[in-house]
């Protein structure tokens, strides 16, 4: 047996049409503003594969790209400006941040309406209460990837592998909200393979190359390889691998591949989010414009969250 490749380009690309058709009915091209502090390369590669994405569809894209000494009030202070500046429709932030900076303040930091990655604690907490507004990337971008490839959800039992804030956690949530069942595996897991092997749909999203093996794997599961890892091979080059082991193709019903599953998928759903942030943005301002309310700033305050429940 072998498994149905569930691959994320064609999807991504659908994705992506669909948003840059919303964004040309805007009055403007959607802004985004990416952040990154430090000269990680492979942070720097991501960012400007994002940015590049963004031309493509349509949209507006600036980089900011700060030093590896950069102080957390310097970023705030950026940060500041752009949830000012009725120009910018979605922040990111990459992560990890240096150790200078503390991660939940700057998240906490971006204007909810312009939070594209869904990190921010009140986009955080409306996920978990059932109403989705800016959701994190690479969990949304799977969600979609499952429904475009009609893999049944409602009712399945779901097991994740990794339990972060960028990628676990949140991915549970809308699992959750889409009927499954859901179990969330770490490092403190004990017999990982009795909980892994209980899933009709598997996520691994550890960072651990090869952590998900053919025995962990029921026959005929969904298999979903977040993981990017860089490893060397006997050569002593470097290429990207996933968490997922090349054999459990022949286990799996279907699975995603590392490079081209999930990863175009998280580029997709940020232009996406971004798009939607400001669909969200333009139409407060419309609402407020015909109420003869104060413009822009009066707006902000009055808005709690940015979605469905600010209408
Ligand atoms: N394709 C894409 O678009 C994206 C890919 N990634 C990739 O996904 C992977 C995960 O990213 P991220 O969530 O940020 O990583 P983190 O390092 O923040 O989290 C890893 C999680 O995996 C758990 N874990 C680690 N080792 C094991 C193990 N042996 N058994 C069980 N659980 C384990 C950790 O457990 P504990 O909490 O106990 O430490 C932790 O919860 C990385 O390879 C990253 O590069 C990330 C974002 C987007
Ligand atoms: N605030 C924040 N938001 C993020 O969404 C975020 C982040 N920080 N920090 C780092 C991780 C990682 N991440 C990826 C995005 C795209 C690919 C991607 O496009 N991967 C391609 C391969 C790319 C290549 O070849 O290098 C693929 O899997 O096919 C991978 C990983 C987003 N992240």
């Amino acid at each position: 047996m072998s498994a149905r490749v569930l691959a994320g380009p064609p999807v991504a690309a659908a994705l992506l049409a669909d948003a840059a058709a919303r964004a040309s009915r805007l009055p403007t091209p959607p802004n985004l503003v990416i952040v990154r502090v430090g000269d990680d390369p492979a942070s720097a590669s991501y960012v400007r594969g994002k940015s590049r994405k963004a031309g493509e569809v349509g949209l507006r894209s600036t980089v900011h790209a700060l030093p590896e000494t950069t102080s957390q009030a310097q970023l705030l202070a950026l940060i500041d400006t752009l949830n000012r500046d009725d120009d910018v429709n979605g922040i990111l932030v990459q992560l990890p941040l240096p150790p200078q900076i503390a991660e939940a303040a700057v998240l906490h930091a971006i204007d909810p309406r312009k939070d594209v990655d869904g990190f921010h604690p009140l986009n955080v907490g409306e996920l978990w209460a059932g109403r989705p507004a800016l959701t994190p990337c690479t969990p949304a971008g799977i969600m979609y990837l499952l429904e475009h490839y009609g893999i049944p959800v409602a009712g399945a039992r779901a097991v994740i592998v990794g339990r972060s804030h960028l990628v676990g956690r949140p991915l549970a949530a809308l699992l959750l909200n889409a009927d499954a069942t859901v179990t969330v595996a770490h490092s403190r897991t004990r017999d990982l393979g009795a909980v892994t092997r209980e899933a009709d749909i598997l996520i691994a999203a550890a960072g651990r190359p090869d952590l998900i093996t053919p025995e962990m794997v029921k026959p005929g599961a969904t298999v979903i390889d977040v993981g990017i890892n860089r490893v060397l091979n006997a050569e002593g080059k470097g290429h990207l691998v996933g968490d997922v082991h090349p054999d459990v193709a022949a286990v799996a019903g279907a699975l995603t591949l590392v490079p081209g599953g999930v990863g175009p998928m998280t580029v997709a759903q940020l232009l996406a989010n971004t798009v939607r942030a400001a669909e969200l943005q333009h139409a407060a301002y419309s609402d407020s414009a015909q109420t003869d309310a104060a413009p822009t700033d009066a707006v902000q305050t009055d808005l709690g969250v940015a979605g469905e429940l600010v209408r």
